[in-house]
């Protein structure tokens, strides 16, 4: 029997056209980028406009680096979003506090996972996803060297794109897969066409 497919989450959405062409082209999740270094933020007010139009089925996470935790909650409530993406070194009193009103996908790099991994594994309402150091940065991890070490549930980022998707699903078995760089025309304007093509790859890997 094969695997289940793994949910995608399209990061850096920041127009509702882009929102709703990749919840049609059948996205799991939609991120919405807050931090202020990215070339990728939108406003909440943005996000939650966005987020009123791809229906009910679809996730709103609200993807966070080096913010506070009023300012992660405010942020959050004001777009609306169903879920927050944690990265950066945080304290688990902070990724705590955060799971208390909403799920948690938890960022880690491969250098972070020996460590912090297992606090997180088997907490109900954290997720753990394994991304590049520089996150949006477009750069694979080394799959292969991660096989043996990656935990299940555990979802991937970094450096995915239609053409190497596959290839990662196939080593890693993650539980999601989300991307951002290689599926935009320029940074923050998604290419539909990619979009389309790294989710027709996702569920091919699975099929
Ligand atoms: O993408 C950004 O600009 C970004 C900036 C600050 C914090 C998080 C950011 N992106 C988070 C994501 O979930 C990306 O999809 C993930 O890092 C993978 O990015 P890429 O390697 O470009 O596919």
């Amino acid at each position: 029997m094969s695997d289940p497919t793994p949910r995608i989450k399209i990061c850096g959405t920041t127009s509702i056209q882009d929102a709703v062409h990749a919840a049609q082209a059948g996205a799991d999740a939609l991120g919405f980028i807050f931090a202020p270094i990215s070339k990728r933020r939108v406003s909440a007010a943005v996000a939650r406009e966005a987020g009123l139009g791809v229906g009910p089925t679809v996730a709103r996470v609200g993807v966070f680096l080096d913010q506070n935790l009023d300012e992660v909650l405010r942020l959050s409530e004001a777009a609306r979003v169903s879920a927050v993406q944690l990265h950066g070194p945080l304290s688990g009193g902070f990724v705590r506090a955060v799971a208390d009103f909403y799920p948690v996908l938890r960022v880690l790099r491969p250098a972070d996972l020996a460590a912090e991994g297992p606090l997180w594994q088997a907490v109900p309402g954290v997720t753990l996803m394994l991304d590049a150091p520089q996150p949006g940065g477009g750069v694979p991890l080394d799959w292969d060297r991660l096989q043996d070490t990656f935990p299940p549930g555990t979802w991937l980022a970094g450096g995915l794109g239609p053409w190497n998707v596959a290839g990662a699903i196939r080593v890693l078995r993650p539980a999601g897969v989300d991307a951002v760089s290689h599926l935009e025309a320029r940074p923050g304007v998604k290419d539909p066409a990619k979009v389309a093509d790294f989710i027709a790859a996702v569920r091919g890997a699975s099929a």
